[in-house]
């Protein structure tokens, strides 16, 4: 048997290889199109290839099947010369093989809803000539796996991903007709002038391509390197399931709430509130009091904060709470911002609340690099036992990253006249891969006060050399693997030595060294590191590409989920005396034949197709309202329509605005469809 590999063939195969739903008559991938566009179709017969010529358009019969072949009077001949791969400086087109009739076809427009329908429909394949088995798998036709491109003929024959270049195809088309090509405005290109203004931006948004192309996905950078142009994994579709896993723990972390709690159900505007910090053992080395900490939900916005209490706080000057007012105004991406602090007796105490942002899923550096020595804890805060103390190499990189984010919240809280002061493994959080926040600043301004400074302007120059220094010795018990080494901090520089680059250990020792020595600020550290802290950008903008990439592909996540919820609201609805006129017939009837064309498609041999492809490309067309044509049949074979992806898209929306007009308690809003 003939083993067809291009054009309509390899319609077919893919037919055979990932068999159509039942009826699907995709008139837009018709074989005569890409004759009369590109003038040949490339067929192969023992081995061989040929070139079939644009007049077969006029015989699509011709080619329908392999032994509809057999019996075609303008046959192939073995003797044909073999296939010769387009030629880019054509454009994609072989002068000898167009024919006159089609150098003279016109230009292709886009069929419109109401053009008349073609009867170019493609024989379906029988059982009997052709098995899955012998198959293999699908190669889009003009697919050179060198070039890793696809031709310009084949763009529709992939489905999914491939898109239909309209671009390509109109100057294709003009250079077959020898006439010039005019200038076609590429709407996606930034605009030329460079200029950011209303009128530019409004004028160049009338250029973009109609029908919308809405249904085709595009990967973006970062890709995978192991898979052909036309492939995609069902993965492309969706977050990836790291990603989704990270973000339902976070979000669960958000939500998390203790019903048996015995802490206290409401704080001032707060409720919800759970222990975040859950060690009865408390430790007032740095606030000079023991400290709490909880999430809770502020019924005044809904959002979820983080409180963090000094037990027994007592507030003897109103001046010492607007000690917080300067840090409320900073914003930085290194540091967990503050919001409110107020004073409670709530807990049967004088406590002083600090109301900051919350990071689920965080925990802090302490936990994270001295799991056991610095907390002189046997559980972490989940309750999980923690490994024993193992200290585990951290890598330059690592650290040049923690001191690059630091320096940068340090820049901005001394731009402010302010001082950390708070540059402890305990009240640094880590939020992500490499990813920490100062945490808990501001607070020693506020139990700190000094009522004598009433009306004059504090100075933390002192109080900023001891921040640098507090810095340094973090990197160090970081870089060391001990909590406590900035004790003998000459000896552990010693040994950074083996470990680390000679750089690193300068930089920690010239923070290390004293105020008094030599004037040392943050822009000096900064203007020092400025080399290490652009590889520390680079990485950033890595991660930031790979979230982007991962964002692109839940682009239409939304849009289905609307689509497969109004379809679902419609269909199989039971007639009750609210819904007298409720039922299926009229256009409600070809949405549910729809429903049968997407979700219950059958291969030849009748069994269920599961081809997320199929069913995806068909809801995005859908919701773009494509005017491609489909043949839908009922499920007995008797009727039969032949409809646009926009019939169907109108027929939803009008039965869902009747539904809509006869409920009261919908949970969809009316105005958001
Ligand atoms: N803003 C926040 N968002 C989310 N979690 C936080 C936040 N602040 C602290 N946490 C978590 O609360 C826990 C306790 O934090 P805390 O700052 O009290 O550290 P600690 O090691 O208990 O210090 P201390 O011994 O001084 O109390 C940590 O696991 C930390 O991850």
């Amino acid at each position: 048997m003939d083993t067809p590999i291009g054009g309509i063939a390899s319609e077919i195969r893919r037919t055979m290889a990932s068999p159509r739903p039942k009826g699907r008559e995709n008139l837009k991938n018709t074989p005569c199109r890409n004759i009369g566009i590109f003038g040949f179709c490339k067929y192969e017969k023992d081995g061989c290839a040929y070139n079939h010529d644009a007049s077969m358009k006029t015989k699509p019969q011709s080619h329908s099947t392999a032994s509809s072949e057999s019996t075609n009077t303008s046959r192939f001949n073995v003797d044909s010369p073999s296939f010769t791969p387009l030629q880019p400086q054509t454009n994609g087109l072989r002068p000898s093989a167009i024919s006159p009739r089609s150098a003279n076809a016109a230009p292709f427009t886009p069929k419109s809803s109401n053009s008349p329908l073609v009867s170019h429909a493609r024989p379906k394949p029988t059982a009997t000539e052709w098995t899955p088995q012998e198959v293999a798998e699908f190669v889009p036709q003009g697919f050179d796996p060198n070039q890793g491109l696809l031709q310009p003929d084949t763009q529709n024959a992939t489905g999914l991903g491939s898109g239909f270049d309209a671009y390509t195809l109109h100057s294709a088309l003009q250079s077959m007709a020898g006439t010039p090509q005019p200038q076609i405005n590429n709407p996606y290109l930034q605009d030329p002038s460079g200029g950011l203004s209303g009128a530019t931006y409004y004028q160049n948004s009338g250029a973009f391509t109609q029908p919308l192309q809405y249904h085709l996905y595009s990967p973006l950078a970062p890709h995978r390197d192991n898979l052909l142009a036309y492939q995609r994994t069902s993965h492309d579709f969706f977050i990836s399931e790291d990603l989704r896993r990270e973000f339902q723990r976070r979000n669960e972390a958000s939500l998390q709430v203790l019903p048996n709690s015995t802490v206290l159900p409401h704080l001032d505007h707060f409720h919800s509130l759970v222990p975040l910090d859950t060690l009865s053992q408390k430790n007032s080395n740095i606030f000079g009091y023991p400290t709490w900490i909880y999430k809770a939900v502020s019924s005044k916005d809904g959002k979820t904060y983080a409180l963090r209490r000094l037990e027994g706080y007592r507030l003897t000057n109103e001046h010492a709470i607007r000690a917080l007012q300067p840090w409320k105004r900073i914003d930085n991406g290194s540091m967990v911002t503050v919001h409110d602090v107020f004073t409670t007796r709530a807990f049967g105490d004088s406590s002083l609340i600090f109301v900051m942002d919350y990071h689920p899923c965080s925990s802090t550096l302490a936990e994270h690099h001295f799991p056991q020595s610095a907390q002189g804890r046997n559980m972490d805060r989940f309750g999980n036992p923690v490994r024993a103390y193992n200290p585990q190499y951290v890598s330059e990189q690592t650290l040049w990253a923690y001191m690059a984010q630091l320096a940068s919240a340090l820049k901005i809280i001394h731009a402010g006249g302010l001082a950390a002061q708070v540059i402890h493994p305990s009240k640094i959080l880590l939020t992500g891969k490499n990813r920490i926040r100062l945490n808990a600043c501001g607070i020693l301004d506020v139990v700190k006060f000094d009522a004598s400074q009433v009306g004059m302007q504090r100075s933390f120059k002192l109080e900023q050399q001891e921040d640098l220094v507090q810095l340094g010795r973090l990197i160090l018990c970081i870089a060391a693997g001990n909590a406590s080494v900035y004790l003998a901090p000459h000896k552990a520089l010693d040994g950074l030595s083996r470990a680390y680059t000679g750089r690193l250990r300068d930089c920690i020792s010239w923070l290390l060294s004293p105020p008094q020595e030599q004037t040392k600020s943050i822009d000096i550290l900064l203007s020092e590191i400025s080399g290490n802290i652009i590889t520390v950008l680079d990485n950033q903008l890595h991660a930031f590409d790979t979230f982007e990439s991962a964002l692109a592909t839940s682009l239409e996540d939304g849009r289905i989920a609307r689509i497969l919820l109004k379809m679902n609201l419609i269909l199989e609805r039971p007639e009750n005396e609210h819904n007298h006129s409720w039922s299926e017939t009229g256009e409600r009837y070809y949405i549910k034949m729809f429903r049968d064309y997407v979700f219950h498609a059958v291969d030849a041999q009748g069994r269920a197709l599961v081809d997320l492809s199929h069913i995806l490309g068909c809801l995005n067309r859908l919701d773009a309202g494509s005017n491609e044509t489909i043949q839908l049949t009922s499920r007995d074979g008797e009727t039969a329509f032949i409809v646009t992806f926009k019939d169907i898209k109108r027929a939803i929306e009008n039965s869902f605005s009747d539904l809509n007009g006869n409920t009261n308690s919908s949970g969809l809003s009316k105005g958001r469809k």
